[in-house]
């Protein structure tokens, strides 16, 4: 297996909060890997230090074989994130927004066709302010594609969606896994882990509880089970 990305030992602590304490995981290449974990375990956090938005205070954070940290603009066009805060600025119409930020790409996606998978044309007469939280979503996914990326972070993606926009999203990430993309995919969603990670990650209180091939770490049992015994406050 090749990781395309790589946490090792990674601490990131704010105050008194051990946000990231010793985290360890990693995201084989071409394969959607799933992050679960409570509120609070630390994932955003993570995929913020694998995009280089936030430096950890210790350990090592490899995307693609560089340090995103001080990565430059060609690393950065080879990774899409879509965060949950969005970023979208609120004044922008969608299809617009989505051909202005292609241009900073050198060899962008085709902005009609990534803006027609995601439904983006229903709603590109609205303003991002007026969008619904589920328009937003698909909105932020499609900016997240512009770059054609090799490795994709998708913190929550399906958050907000109505179950169809939940299924065209999964199809999608598995279009671009059939694709050859890289996609770590962050959940609070057991339906979403099973359904579409070949690699799974647990996280809790920063660390991670449990990690391997999706059939490996569930075995017989269930992963509902296998997580809330993990997670629970106490769990070791
Ligand atoms: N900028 C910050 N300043 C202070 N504390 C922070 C900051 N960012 C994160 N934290 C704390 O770090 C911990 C991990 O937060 P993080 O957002 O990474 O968790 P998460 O697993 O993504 O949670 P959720 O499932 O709720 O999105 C939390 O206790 C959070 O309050």
């Amino acid at each position: 297996m090749t990781a395309a990305v790589t946490l090792s030992d990674v601490r990131r602590r704010f105050g008194a909060v051990d946000a990231l304490d010793g985290l360890s995981w990693t995201a084989p290449s071409g394969a959607v890997t799933a992050v679960l974990g409570p509120n609070g375990a630390g994932k955003t956090t993570a995929i913020e230090c694998a995009v280089g938005l936030q430096r950890p205070d210790s350990g090592t954070v490899r995307v693609l074989d560089t340090d995103p940290g001080t990565a430059g603009p060609d690393h950065r066009a080879r990774v899409g994130v879509m965060l949950q805060s969005g970023g979208l600025p609120n004044g922008a119409k969608p299809m617009r927004l989505l051909q202005h930020l292609a241009r900073f790409y050198a060899e962008p996606a085709d902005v009609d066709a990534v803006a027609a998978r995601l439904g983006v044309p229903d709603f590109a007469g609205t303003t991002v302010r007026r969008l619904s939280g589920g328009q937003k979503q698909r909105l932020a996914l499609a900016a997240a594609l512009l770059g054609r990326p090799e490795v994709l972070f998708l913190d929550e993606p399906v958050a907000g969606l109505d179950p169809h926009g939940r299924l065209d999203v999964w199809d999608l990430i598995r279009e671009l896994r059939d694709e050859g993309t890289t996609t770590v995919v962050t959940t609070h969603s057991f339906e979403e882990a099973e359904r579409l990670a070949d690699h799974l990650v647990i996280m809790s209180a920063g660390r991670t509880v449990a990690e391997g091939p999706l059939a490996d770490v569930v075995g017989a049992g269930s992963l509902e089970e296998l997580y809330f015994s993990l997670t629970r406050k106490g769990a070791a």
